[in-house]
């Protein structure tokens, strides 16, 4: 985004509705949990006192369950149904049912069958195809590509209409962010809304703000997730001398999705694949068998070996090096628990050189053509520092072209 400034600031306002969308729910997501322990007092958590007071909070949050249902509406369809008339009749006790399961223990003798509920925010998924941005983007106004933005314009945009809601929702969301019961509640659940992508609710004086712009920061923390292929032109522009155009394929990772890679694969200069390392200790949404990173190696792997792409230039990004640190300094996580093959010192420098070698090994035994390998340890959120690893994957990857066309 530092190096191609110009599309960044182009796409920036359609993430204005990604980030109030990932906000919302997690305030849905609180008020889910708040009203099922206000319902069910038998399954209230432990020393929680919850009050009318709490009852009154989620009724004035109510509004929000109608601008999730609008935003996911507008991201899916194109169209946004209106928000006015909502206020008097959405309840968040009428929501609330299905967040309630039964957890049945591991051990499957029955004995332990617990009641409680599922705090899972199941994520939302917008099609590529559907084409959110230009949606977004109509109504989008000069002043945006400035970064800067009116505050004093009325709904020209929908999203203006979402701002104003829930600018007079704002206190109350930050009441409820910062309430003592409902802290301890989350906890009981074991659910921390604050380790999850797309976590805005530090951030709501700025962000809940007429005239609100999403930073560079906001927008790489944003989460929406995304199927099918998604394309985006780059102008990357390095001074006047030095501009390259550059198209970007940025396709789906999840297993149903990896079919649809091949037709891209047949004229392809280089090949970015993101590999997270900090899911050492997660499992496939669509396979709850298959540990995630074991898959990232399977995958790689089947990059690597792939005919197709036996002469184009592979750069192996190892990202969320931020979380993998969190997880084994503060979770205190042991990799050796979830990937058994690991038998090294349970630290930052001795894990990363481990997965490190792993996927080298794997490039290496499946290398037909001599390729050259980049690999870059990387944390996202971190523009800077990703900024200045992007300018050296563009420079091996013009080199490695030019080399290709014999200009070099
Ligand atoms: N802390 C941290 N968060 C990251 C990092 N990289 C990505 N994220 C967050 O992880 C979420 C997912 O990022 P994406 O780039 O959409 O991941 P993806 O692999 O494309 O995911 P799919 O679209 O589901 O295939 C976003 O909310 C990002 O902000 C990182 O290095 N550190
Ligand atoms: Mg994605």
């Amino acid at each position: 985004m530092q190096y191609a400034r110009q599309s960044w600031l182009e796409e920036r306002h359609s993430w204005r509705a990604v980030i109030y969308l990932n906000l919302v729910r997690s305030v849905n997501l609180i008020t889910d949990i708040l009203s099922v322990e206000l319902d069910e007092t038998s399954t209230a958590a432990d020393g929680v006192t919850l009050s009318d007071q709490h009852q009154i909070l989620l009724l004035r949050l109510s509004p929000l369950r109608r601008i999730q249902a609008s935003l996911e509406d507008l991201f899916a369809t194109g169209t946004f149904p209106a928000l006015r008339d909502d206020r008097r009749h959405s309840s968040p006790l009428s929501v609330m049912a299905a967040a309630r399961i039964i957890r049945v223990s591991d051990d499957m003798d029955g004995l332990d069958l617990k009641p409680t509920y599922a705090p899972v925010l199941q994520e939302f998924t917008v099609f590529s195809n559907c084409g959110w941005k230009s949606v977004l983007g109509k109504s989008r106004l000069p002043e945006f590509s400035t970064g800067t933005r009116s505050p004093k314009r009325r709904h020209a945009d929908p999203v203006d209409e979402v701002e104003d809601l829930l600018c007079s929702c704002k206190d109350d969301i930050k009441a409820l962010w910062r309430d003592l019961g409902v802290k301890r509640s989350l906890a009981y659940h074991h659910l921390r809304v604050e380790d999850s992508s797309g976590f805005f609710l530090n951030d709501v004086d700025r962000i809940v703000a007429r005239g609100y712009v999403p930073s560079d920061e906001d927008i790489v923390r944003a989460r929406l997730r995304t199927m099918g292929v998604q394309e985006y032109s780059l102008t990357l522009d390095r001074g006047e001398s030095s501009r390259t155009e550059w198209i970007m394929y940025d396709v789906a990772g999840c297993r149903t999705q990896r079919a649809a890679w091949v037709p891209y694969f047949t004229d392809v200069t280089a090949i970015i694949f993101v590999a997270p390392l900090s899911c050492f200790d997660e499992q496939l949404a669509e396979n709850h068998r298959v540990n995630r990173l074991q898959d990232s190696f399977q995958l790689w792997d089947t990059i690597c070996c792939s005919a197709l792409l036996a002469h184009v230039q592979m750069i192996l990004l190892m990202n969320k090096c931020d979380l993998l640190e969190k997880k084994l300094k503060k979770d205190k996580l042991r990799v050796h628990d979830y990937i058994p093959e690991f038998q090294g010192e349970n630290n930052m420098k001795t894990v990363t050189t481990w997965f490190h070698r792993v996927f080298r090994g794997i490039f290496k035994r499946n290398n037909p053509a001599d390729r050259h390998l980049y690999t870059h340890f990387t944390s996202a959120v971190d523009t800077r520092a990703t900024a200045r690893t992007l300018v050296g994957v563009q420079e091996a990857i013009m080199r490695n072209h030019f080399t290709g066309v014999g200009l070099v």
